[in-house]
C-alpha cells in the first residue's frame, strides 16, 4: 500500500461514506486521482465495497391520546332519560391518535406517542394504527389502566349531546416517557400535542423541544388549561370558542371577541391561532393577517373529528410551507372531509380529496 493510499484508508475508516471530492480537498488532489487510490485499495482487498445509509425522512411526533370511540345516532328525536332506537357507532379514536391517523392518510411520515392498555382494545389501536401507516413501535402498553373509552351520544342533527370520557391512562404519559424518547422527538420535523396529557408533562415537553414547530390542541373545555403555562412555546393552537374562552378566561359570544381572544392568545406568545367555531367557520392569525373562513359542506354525517382532520391539515400545510390563507382553506376542507362520514375518520381523506372539496365547494375568505 502506498502511502497515499494509506492516508485514503484512513480517512475512510473515519467516515466511510465520504465523498470522492472531500477526500480530494482534504488532499488536496483532484477527485480522479481519488478514484484510482480508490479502485488499486478495493483491488488489493483494503476495501470491500462502499455502503448507502439512507437518511431517515424526518416524521411529524404526535404526542397525545389514543382512544375506542363509541358513538351513539339515535333515528328520531333525541329523548332524554329515554332508551333511543338507533346506530351505534364504534371507532377509534383519541384527539392525537385521529391527528396521526389523518397525517398518515395525507402521506405525512408520522408517529403516535401514546399509551395503550394491555387489553383487546388496546391491541387493536397497535395493529390498525400500523396498518393505516403510522409508526406505533413507542406505543407504551400499561398493565394498569385499560385502553380509553369515548362515549357519545348525539342528537337528530348529529350534533353531539353529551359524552364521557374514561382516560385515566394518560397519567402514563409522564417525564420520564418524554425522557425516553426523546431523541426520536427532537429529531421530527414538528410536534403535536394533544392536552390529554398531564400538564406537567406537556410543560415539559414544550420547555424541551423548543427548536421543533409544537402544535397544540386543547382537546376540550376540561383540558384546555393545561397549556396555559406553555403559550410562548407554542407555533400553532387550534382551540374552538369554547376552549380559546377558557383558556382566556373570558366570554366568546360575537366575531369581536373570537377577533380580541386571537390578540391575546399571539400577546401570549402563540405564533399562529385558529379559532374553530363549528358551522360557522374558522378564524386564524398570525400578527400579520386576520381571517375567517367559512363555507357550506355538502354533507354533514357526522361532526366528531372534524376539528381533528382541521389540525392535521395545518401541520400539512406548515410542512409544505403554505401561506395562512391557504392553510386555513385546505384545514377547511379537511374538515369537510371529516364531515362526510360517520366514523371519526373518513377513510377517504386523501391531498387529491382535499383538493376536489376546494375544487367543488365554496370556501369563502374574509380578510380583516
Ligand atoms: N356543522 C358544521 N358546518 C360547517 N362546518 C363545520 C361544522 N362543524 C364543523 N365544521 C368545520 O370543522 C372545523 C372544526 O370544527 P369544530 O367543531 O369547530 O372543532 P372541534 O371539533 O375541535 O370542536 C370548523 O372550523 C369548520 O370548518
Ligand atoms: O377528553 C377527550 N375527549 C375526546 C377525545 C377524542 O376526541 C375525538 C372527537 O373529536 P372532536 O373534538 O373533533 O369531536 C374522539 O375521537 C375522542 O376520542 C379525546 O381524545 N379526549
Amino acid at each position: 500500500m502506498t502511502s497515499r493510499e494509506k492516508e485514503i484508508l484512513e480517512i475512510i475508516k473515519k467516515n466511510p461514506m465520504i465523498p470522492q471530492q472531500e477526500i480530494a480537498d482534504l488532499l488536496n488532489i483532484n477527485r480522479s486521482s481519488v478514484a484510482v487510490h480508490i479502485a488499486n485499495l478495493m483491488k488489493k482487498g483494503y476495501i470491500q465495497g462502499k455502503g448507502y445509509i439512507v437518511r431517515e425522512e424526518k416524521m411529524v411526533s404526535v404526542l397525545g391520546g389514543s382512544n375506542i370511540d363509541l358513538q351513539g345516532f339515535p333515528n328520531d328525536k333525541l329523548i332524554l332519560m329515554d332508551s333511543n332506537p338507533g346506530k351505534i357507532e364504534t371507532s377509534l379514536g383519541g384527539v392525537g391518535r385521529n391527528i396521526a391517523e389523518n397525517l398518515a392518510r395525507l402521506s405525512v411520515p408520522v408517529r403516535l406517542l401514546s399509551a395503550v392498555g394491555e387489553d383487546f382494545y388496546g391491541g387493536k389501536l397497535i395493529e390498525e394504527g400500523t396498518s393505516i401507516g403510522i409508526d406505533m413501535k413507542n406505543i407504551l402498553c400499561s398493565k394498569e389502566y385499560p385502553t380509553s373509552m369515548y362515549l357519545s351520544i348525539m342528537d337528530e342533527d348529529h350534533d353531539m349531546k353529551v359524552a364521557i370520557s374514561q382516560m385515566e391512562i394518560y397519567e402514563k404519559i409522564d417525564i420520564g416517557f418524554i425522557e425516553e424518547n426523546q431523541l426520536l422527538i427532537k429529531n421530527s420535523s414538528a410536534l403535536v400535542i394533544d392536552n390529554n396529557i398531564p400538564k406537567t408533562t406537556i410543560d415539559y415537553a414544550c420547555g424541551m423541544f423548543k427548536e421543533i414547530p409544537i402544535f397544540c390542541d386543547p382537546v376540550s373545555t376540561a383540558k384546555a388549561m393545561r397549556v396555559k403555562d406553555s403559550l410562548d412555546k407554542i407555533h400553532t393552537l387550534k382551540p374552538n370558542t369554547y376552549e380559546a374562552a377558557k383558556l382566556l378566561d373570558m366570554e366568546i359570544n360575537t366575531l369581536d371577541d373570537v377577533r380580541k381572544a386571537g390578540e391575546l392568545l399571539l400577546k401570549k406568545g402563540v405564533k399562529q391561532l385558529f379559532i374553530s367555531m363549528g358551522k360557522e367557520g374558522v378564524f386564524a392569525c398570525d400578527g400579520n393577517k386576520e381571517l375567517v373562513v367559512k363555507g357550506q359542506p355538502k354533507e354533514i354525517k357526522g361532526a366528531t373529528g372534524a376539528g381533528d382532520a382541521f389540525m392535521a391539515g395545518l401541520v400539512d400545510c406548515y410542512l409544505k410551507d403554505k401561506t395562512l390563507n391557504e392553510t386555513t382553506v385546505y384545514a377547511t376542507a379537511a374538515s369537510y372531509v371529516a364531515l362526510s362520514s360517520y366514523s371519526t375518520i373518513n377513510p377517504l381523506m386523501t391531498e387529491e380529496e382535499i383538493q376536489r372539496i376546494i375544487n367543488t365547494v365554496t370556501i369563502d375568505v374574509k380578510e380583516y
